[in-house]
């Protein structure tokens, strides 16, 4: 429950490419409160937190036990951004805003593609974003009030869903009675 944290736990999710590292940075700069940008992909990596590595897909199985097990206390005490393409790995509990980033599927291949990506993997996470499927698990794995579906396709999106996600921080200390002068 939220009501146990001293600082909220924002998920920030979206297909590979949309923005979610990049609006996870800018977050930490901005927000009031420190905030811990957990770059989930990275920490399996990192952690060894997988099962196994899939060559065809160039992607990792990962141990989603180990994963929650290593997340879980960070996630008690709120304060993170959890940045990753999934979302519904995460018990519905720890969640206190979900950001879905999405972008054109045209700008999403270019971005993919200076990325180094393959064909297939490109051609995979097109389509996903067309489908809406990050959208969609994360719409079936939380309440409706606190997923949040935003554009990340320029400079000036990227500012204003900032922006936007510090007066949710804002108002989520408000409402657990924190202020927010300093
Ligand atoms: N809103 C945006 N406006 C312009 N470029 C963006 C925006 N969001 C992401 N990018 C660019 O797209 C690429 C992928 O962004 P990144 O944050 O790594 O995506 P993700 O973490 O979702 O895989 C980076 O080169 C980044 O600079």
């Amino acid at each position: 429950m939220s009501d146990e944290r001293s600082a909220p736990v924002i998920i920030i999710t979206g297909t590979p490419g949309t923005g979610k590292s990049t609006h996870a940075q800018l977050l930490v700069d901005e927000s009031p409160i420190p905030l811990q940008h957990i770059n989930v992909g990275d920490w399996v990596k990192e952690k060894g937190l997988y099962e196994a590595y899939d060559e065809e897909w160039q992607s990792y199985t990962v141990d989603e036990d180990r994963l929650l097990d290593e997340l879980e206390p960070l996630a008690s005490t709120g304060g993170i951004i959890l940045d990753w393409h999934t979302s519904e790995v995460f018990p519905e509990r720890w969640a206190d805003l979900v950001v879905v980033l999405r972008c054109n599927h045209t700008l999403l291949w270019d971005r993919l593609e200076k990325r180094g990506y393959s064909l297939k993997k490109i051609q995979e996470n097109n389509e996903a974003e067309i489908m809406e499927v990050v959208l969609d698990e994360a719409r079936s794995s939380y309440p409706a009030e606190i997923v949040v579906e935003l554009r990340s396709e320029s400079t000036e999106d990227l500012e204003s869903n900032v922006a936007r996600i510090v007066q949710w921080i804002e108002a989520w200390r408000r409402d657990h009675g924190q202020s927010t002068e300093t």
